[in-house]
């Protein structure tokens, strides 16, 4: 028997890439460094702001050694700017509101994403989404998604065992995280990561279809 439901944020609640597409490249510009397709940005997302802006930096999902200082330029460059932009492109995915609405009577909510926490409350109150009793981001512990720390964090806070819960997200992160917390996965087959079509779990096409596996 489920009592909470754990939640990814970047491609699974709401699609956020266009947004986090545009503050990359405005980085980019910024820097006078190349500027990348959305299709190639989307399959960036998913390991945090910083991991994106590193992505961006080297062009590739592989990230080579990157001169420090350049980074935490363009990362200040990119949290300015994303931070004043977060919405203008971003919309729910097709059910989001509807589902937590719905699930929100039997379970407790938690989400968990890699966003860093600054940019959440901003835009979960732009959503209208109030359903969760937890929200960690990225930066709210000493480890984020592929680590188990975050999932592990909200099955202590809810005082519930791994199995009396359920990870919904898009990526390997966070299959890899709920893998290592040994808390029972469902992946969206709409996110932004091609790496879960390896992963044997529970696939769904549509978020309403979460119903039929709670
Ligand atoms: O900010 C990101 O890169 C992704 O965040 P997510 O964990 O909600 O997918
Ligand atoms: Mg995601």
């Amino acid at each position: 028997m489920k009592k909470a439901i754990f939640f990814d944020l970047d491609g699974t609640l709401i699609d956020s890439a266009p947004d986090l597409a545009d503050a990359l490249n405005h980085t980019l510009e910024t820097l006078n460094l190349p500027t990348y397709p959305l299709d190639t940005i989307r399959t960036w997302i998913g390991g945090g702001a910083s991991m994106l802006v590193k992505r961006g930096l080297c062009g590739s999902k592989e990230v080579e050694d990157i001169d420090e200082e350049l980074f935490q330029k363009a990362l200040k460059i990119f949290m300015e700017y994303y931070s004043k932009n977060l919405t203008n492109k971003t919309s729910l995915y097709p059910y989001a509101k509807e589902i937590l609405e719905t699930l929100n009577k039997n379970y407790d909510l938690a989400l968990i994403t890699n966003k860093p926490f600054a940019f959440i409350e901003p835009l979960l109150n732009h959503f209208e989404l109030h359903h969760f009793s937890l929200v960690l981001g990225g930066d709210s512990l000493p480890q984020k998604k592929p680590s188990a720390m975050p999932l592990v964090f909200a099955l202590e806070k809810f005082g519930i065992k791994s199995n009396e819960a359920l990870m919904v997200g898009d990526s390997a992160s966070d299959y890899f995280a709920a893998k290592e917390a040994k808390v029972p996965v469902v992946l969206v087959k709409y996110g932004y990561d091609q790496e879960i079509d390896a992963f044997n779990v529970p696939k769904i096409a549509s978020l309403k279809d979460l119903l039929e596996l709670v």
